[in-house]
């Protein structure tokens, strides 16, 4: 392997968001390569022996917030990766491309070739499994256009076109390119060939993509690009490149993540699907709704939720602010976007803390942005990476003394009965 020793992870990865971090884990993880995932950059006085890694992913919530904080917080990550010895590297962003106006996701990724020293890399949010494919460079939700899916009315990354190649020229600086899905059909040869030759023009190569085929042989034909950016499909597998360089599996931790603690599920995501799982789950469970304009003026308040919270806590209760794009239109207009959603976060937190002073040790947690606000409220520093619920959502464990078991479901990720599923994973029940 390049002559050198490798006693540290190989793979380094940055996510923007938690719920992204833990389904690109997953993958990780179901290819072969032993994966942690540490929440945030570790300060300097946090040590994480990460030899027994072969990747690892660093989480961040940096997917709305300002530029410059995206790019700076994803530097020091990439810095924090190459200490550790990693050699290649990941930015994952959403199979959605989701991202604000100003659009963080080519600014960070500018900003990563830049310390990697690289003048190309691979455009990829493809996740076939869960119905995101590329067509022409068009991203597709389930066969709709991303621009007509749900995600056109996302409270904080509303997707108003579906084009990758305009995605991404606008939001960085350079060009992309298009390779087509006659070349991704012909097989690993030809992609590795196209990439070759668009590598030479364009700063940005987008993959078509319809299927796990095209995305397992797109995963095998970028070993030459020391960075690469896209979807958790992108690392459907990477094991087999880390093996074709020498590198030798490291064994996977055994499983251990069910206990008999209650179970609290928080729900912030509006998407459409997280909606309908909802609806569902509220059918026979107790549930509570966060009105934010209410809890805004001051008539639910924190004690109220909480000790309702507290009563139904056997019963596995879910506290969910999801709401339709009507409702989420009025708390908008009411308190403003972001207030808005820094305030139905702050609630979740709150809940967070109070669970765990309880002796809470099973959440599950809907929603990317709300599950980066509970996994910090938490104070988690990282997970090890166990079995999925469904694709892209594994149980997640702490590393610390007395293990906490987590779900975060990405808002569209998972069917109508996700919820019952992952609270029978998380419990035996
Ligand atoms: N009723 C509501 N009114 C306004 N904002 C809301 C409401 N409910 C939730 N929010 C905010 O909307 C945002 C939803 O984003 P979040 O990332 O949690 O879900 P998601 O986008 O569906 O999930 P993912 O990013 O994993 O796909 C959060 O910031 C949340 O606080
Ligand atoms: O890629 C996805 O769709 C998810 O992992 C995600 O990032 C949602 O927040």
């Amino acid at each position: 392997m390049n002559n050198k020793v490798v006693l540290g992870p190989w793979l380094g990865c940055i996510a923007d968001d938690y719920t992204g971090a833990t389904d690109l884990a997953s993958f990780l993880v179901a290819s072969g390569l032993k994966t942690i995932q540490l929440n945030e950059v570790p300060h300097t006085n946090e040590i994480f022996d990460l030899s027994p890694y072969d990747a690892v992913v660093i989480a961040l919530k940096s997917r709305t917030c300002p530029v410059n904080e995206a790019i700076c917080d994803s530097l020091l990550s990439t810095e924090y990766l190459i200490e550790q010895g990693c050699q290649k590297f990941f930015f994952k962003y959403c199979s959605t491309f989701d991202s604000t106006e100003q659009g963080n996701i080519g600014p960070v990724i500018d900003a990563l070739m830049d310390k990697l020293n690289v003048e190309s890399t691979i455009v990829c949010p493809a996740l076939p499994v869960n119905g995101r494919t590329v067509y022409k460079g068009d991203l597709y939700v389930n066969g709709q256009p991303l621009h007509e899916s749900p995600m056109k009315d996302h409270p904080l990354t509303p997707m108003k076109d579906s084009n990758l190649k305009r995605l991404i020229e606008a939001q960085g600086d350079g060009k992309a390119e298009i390779i087509n899905v006659a070349t991704i059909d012909s097989g690993e040869t030809a992609i590795v060939e196209a990439l070759e030759k668009a590598s030479q023009q364009s700063k940005y190569i987008i993959l078509d993509t319809l299927n796990t085929e095209h995305l397992v042989n797109i995963s095998h034909s970028v070993q030459a690009f020391k960075f690469i950016t896209g979807g958790s499909g992108l690392a459907t597998d990477l094991a087999e490149e880390f093996k074709r360089l020498g590198g030798v599996l490291k064994p996977q931790k055994q499983q251990s993540e069910q206990s008999h603690s209650p179970v609290l599920i928080f729900s912030g995501s509006c998407s459409a699907m997280t909606q309908q799982q909802v609806t569902e789950y509220k059918t026979d469970h107790p549930a509570l709704q966060l009105n934010p304009i209410q809890i805004a003026n001051g008539e639910q308040s924190l004690d109220s939720i909480s000790q309702w919270m507290l009563e139904n806590i056997s019963a596995s209760p879910l506290i969910y602010a999801s709401a339709n794009a009507e409702a989420v239109n009025l708390v908008h207009q009411t308190l403003g976007k972001n207030e808005a959603a820094e305030l139905v976060e702050n609630t979740f937190c709150q809940l967070a803390k109070i669970a765990k002073q309880h002796k809470v040790r099973n959440f599950i947690v809907a929603g990317g942005e709300t599950s980066g606000a509970v996994v910090k409220a938490l104070d988690i520093q990282g997970f090890e990476i166990g079995q999925s619920i469904v694709p892209s959502v594994p149980i997640v464990t702490t590393l610390g003394a007395i293990p906490i078991n987590l779900a975060l479901k990405s808002g569209n990720f998972g069917q109508q009965d996700f919820f019952v599923k992952a609270k029978r994973k998380l419990t035996c029940s």
